[in-house]
């Protein structure tokens, strides 16, 4: 992947003049293993071999803006409205990004008036931009204890223009979007729109997904929640398959593109004899097949257990005329076919001709795991991610995500969270504890990897870049404006 430096650079919307409630408590703040001071940057890569490779002076080396609190701000706080609203999916967590955004702006920053779209982009369309909530402390109090988002979300397109306006019309300066890829996307369109005139609005995004498909971040919030639900049932299905003869558990999980929950949730029960994921192509037949090597597991074990991602095996479905290659959802997402009903299908027909008497048991637990409240773990992670995102705006950043990348808190260019898919790599250490876990080696690697066409996991031009694995080819276009501490009189640790 080639990167220019000038990708890395988070847009501003001018000079910050204002003092910060933050200002006295930054004062002495300098960057330690527990902190990034305001000016340091934080390092796209971690090894050293990826770093020589560049053979750049440190404050050229490809990094982010680190997030937090700031000396200075760009908006008056008196002036400031906010907008917030949840696009896409859901996934754990929203309620908690909303509360977390609502108390930051309002406790510490004191902003009065924070409004909530409705119902995703729909609540910014014309018709619709009226009908906000209120969003105060005493309204988001206690919504960190539900699932879902208390504004609703949808997919679908609106019109860019259409919903500036509404953001100019309800008074909005400061706009806090939650939500996937599609919505980065959105984000992105939109903020050329606000550019296009010439107006002072911050767009700040706040990446949801519980696919964990977007690039440069650690994992998305709603993440862990979400794969620890879903342990739930490959465990209630391990239990059906191992108490049925020649049984067979099958558990479908979400993951259109990315088998992250898939893989996370078979390695947090080690259960599973058998993982698929949209990464790593199988096939059904022959010695290398998923029928021949469940049937040894049934043969051997009495039993078997296969946690499937629902964009696993699209290419079979399509084969046998059981996928509308070209069907999409309102948000242009592909809308895929049911590889859980073709593996009950296909492995209960080859165990019967075998002679085994199989009995499947098929459960799709989809949306009882995307609803689910935040765990703790992701509970703390969107209040964090909150806070971030309201520094950032308070301090004119905007076009911009806040991430965790490898443990600090950043920012990312929106351009940047939408250039690639990111996806369980083949090759790499994750999909090696898949298999280790699950002992067999299965899938065989017979059909390449990511960098292949995939039959229906590559979405709309966005695939994962040759390359990457080799680190990130970086084009020296310009330095970084970058005030790197003085390293000598960084704190020393023991
Ligand atoms: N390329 C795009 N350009 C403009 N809007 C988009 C684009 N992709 C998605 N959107 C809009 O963003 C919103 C969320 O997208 P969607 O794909 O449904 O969920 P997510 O953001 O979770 O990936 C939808 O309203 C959708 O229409
Ligand atoms: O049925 P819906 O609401 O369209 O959602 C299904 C899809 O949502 C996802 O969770 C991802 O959605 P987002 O990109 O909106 O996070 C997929 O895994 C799943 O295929
Ligand atoms: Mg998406």
């Amino acid at each position: 992947m080639t990167l220019h430096l000038e990708d890395l650079r988070v847009r501003r919307l001018g000079e910050c003049h204002y003092d910060s409630p933050f200002s006295e408590m930054l004062a002495a703040k300098q960057t330690s293993p527990h902190y990034v001071a305001e000016g340091d940057r934080v390092l796209l890569e971690d090894t050293v071999s990826m770093l020589a490779k560049h053979n750049l002076p440190a404050n050229q080396l490809p990094s982010f803006e680190a997030a937090g609190p700031r000396r200075k701000i760009y908006f008056d706080p008196a002036h400031v409205s906010a907008g917030v609203v949840t696009c896409g999916g859901l996934c754990p967590g929203l309620n908690n990004v909303i509360r977390g955004l609502v108390q930051e702006l309002t406790v510490h920053y004191g902003v009065k008036r924070i409004l909530g779209f409705r119902n995703g982009f729909r609540g910014m369309t014309a018709e619709n931009r009226n009908d906000t909530i209120e969003l105060t402390p005493e309204r988001v109090r206690d919504i960190n204890n539900a699932g879902g988002t208390i504004l609703g979300s949808s997919r679908g397109a609106q019109d860019a223009d259409e919903m500036v306006d509404s953001l100019v019309l309800r008074g909005i300066n400061v706009l806090f979007i939650i939500g996937g890829d599609g919505s980065m996307r959105a984000a992105t369109r939109l903020s050329a729109a606000i550019r296009a005139r010439d107006l002072d609005i911050a767009v700040i995004g706040v990446p949801k997904t519980i696919d964990n498909d977007l690039p440069f971040t650690d994992q998305s919030f709603g993440f862990q929640s979400a794969f620890a639900q879903a342990t739930e049932f490959i465990s209630s299905v391990s239990v059906e398959a191992a108490a049925s003869p020649d049984g067979i558990g099958i558990v479908k999980l979400m993951g259109r593109h990315s088998g992250f929950i898939a893989c996370y949730a078979s390695l947090a029960l080690n259960t599973a004899d058998i993982v698929l994921i949209p990464e790593v192509p199988f096939v059904l037949e022959g010695t290398d097949g998923l029928l021949a090597r469940v049937e040894q597991h049934v043969r051997s074990k009495g039993y078997v257990v296969i946690v499937v991602a629902e964009g696993a095996g699209q290419d079979l479905l399509a084969e046998r005329g059981l996928l509308q290659s070209d069907a999409t959802d309102a948000s242009g997402n592909a809308k895929l076919g049911d590889i859980g009903a073709l593996l009950r299908e296909s492995i209960t027909a080859h165990l019967t001709d075998a002679g085994l008497t199989p009995t499947v048991r098929y459960i799709d637990p989809s949306y009882a795991i995307r609803s689910v409240t935040a765990n703790a773990y992701d509970s703390v992670y969107c209040l964090r991610l909150a806070h971030a995102a309201v520094h950032a705006a308070m301090a004119g950043r905007t076009e911009t995500a806040v991430v965790r990348w490898r443990r600090r808190f950043v920012h990312v260019p929106m351009p940047l969270i939408i250039s690639y898919r990111n996806q369980v790599d083949p090759d790499g250490d994750l999909w090696m504890s898949v298999l280790e876990a699950t002992g067999h080696l299965f899938p065989p690697r017979t059909h390449g990897g990511l960098d292949q066409e995939q039959s229906h996991g590559g979405h709309r031009g966005v695939r994962r870049p040759a390359g990457w694995d080799d680190g990130v080819a970086i084009q020296n276009a310009g330095q970084l404006d970058v005030d790197l501490p003085d390293i000598n009189s960084a704190r020393s640790f023991p």
